[in-house]
């Protein structure tokens, strides 16, 4: 399945479909990327939805491919997972001075960067929702329906990217995202050095502000361990509970007794997430 974009650096079986990593040239990033698709067996004979699965800070590709167990339900279900990197990568591609885990490589934020050096190579929120879905949708046999989802940062940037684009994307989930960036050191950290010091610039990146200003949000579901370490300074899970009442929106924030922030926590859930997402893409008429 090389193409004339995309080159197959690997392929297995799994559950009848098939997991893949590409690599490509992205143009919205000026850099060589790579990425992981699962197609299910469906996509034998037919175009199928995507979920896109948004990772979280130090992730590649890879984590939500070998760790969340997401392919039996995806394989079931009929969907394809997309499964892109979380940031630009390269040598020319400037990371954090310290080389600290929460900006620069493997910490994009998925926003689109306008501040120096950031800006030539940090355009996630472009690349995930333009570059990457008419890549895909162009080179493998997948329909215009697309979901999205994602943990952490990435949970952050599927509620964002969601509630920007619903004409977009059918339905939103998140585990444990990071739900209001403007207001944790996470999410300061990297919003003044991609975006600037206006904050007014910030706003559009924040998933409680855009829930509480959204008059008919998408479906949504957001499930939040209560033992995850990084709930009380980081997540922020309350504002996003707060905006979701005062607009009425009807989002599922849920929270999972017990469950910290790993991918333990994702490998039991995301059937469900997969299952909610599959009700209200057309796969569901397969099951
Ligand atoms: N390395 C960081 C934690 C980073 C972290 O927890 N990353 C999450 C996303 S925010 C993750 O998915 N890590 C990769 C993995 O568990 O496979 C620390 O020491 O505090």
């Amino acid at each position: 399945m090389t193409t004339a974009k995309l080159n197959k650096a690997s392929e297995q079986l799994a559950f009848g479909g098939r997991q893949i990593r590409f690599t490509h040239s992205s143009e919205v990033l000026h850099c060589e990327m790579q990425f992981s698709v699962f197609l299910p067996p469906q996509a034998e004979h037919k175009a199928v939805p995507a979920v896109y699965w948004l990772s979280g800070l130090t992730c590649n590709d890879e984590n939500f491919s070998a760790k969340a167990g997401a392919q039996r339900a995806a394989a079931e279900l009929g969907l394809a997972l997309i499964i892109p990197d979380t940031s630009p990568r390269g040598e020319d591609v400037p990371d954090d001075a310290d080389g600290a885990f929460d900006f620069g490589l493997g910490a994009g934020f998925y926003v689109n960067a306008t501040q120096k050096p950031w800006q030539k190579h940090y355009q996630m929120y472009d690349y995930i929702l333009h570059e990457l879905p008419a890549l895909v949708e162009a080179e493998l046999p997948l329909n215009e329906e697309r979901a999205i989802s994602g943990h952490s940062m990435g949970g952050h940037g599927a509620l964002v990217i969601g509630l920007n684009n619903t004409e977009k994307y059918r339905s939103i989930s998140a585990f444990s995202p990071v739900c209001n960036p403007t207001d944790c050191p996470w999410g300061r950290k990297a919003f003044s050095h991609y975006l600037g010091d206006d904050k007014s610039l910030w706003q559009a990146y924040d998933a409680s502000i855009l829930l509480r200003a959204k008059v008919s949000a998408p479906p949504i579901l957001v499930d939040q361990g209560t033992a995850d370490n990084f709930l009380e300074e980081q997540l922020k899970t309350q504002a996003l509970e707060a905006a979701n009442k005062e607009s009425n929106n009807g989002a599922q924030i849920r929270y999972q007794e017990g469950y910290d922030h790993s991918y333990y926590f994702i490998a039991t859930f995301i059937e469900e997430h997969l299952r909610f997402h599959a009700g209200n893409l057309s796969s569901k008429q397969n099951i």
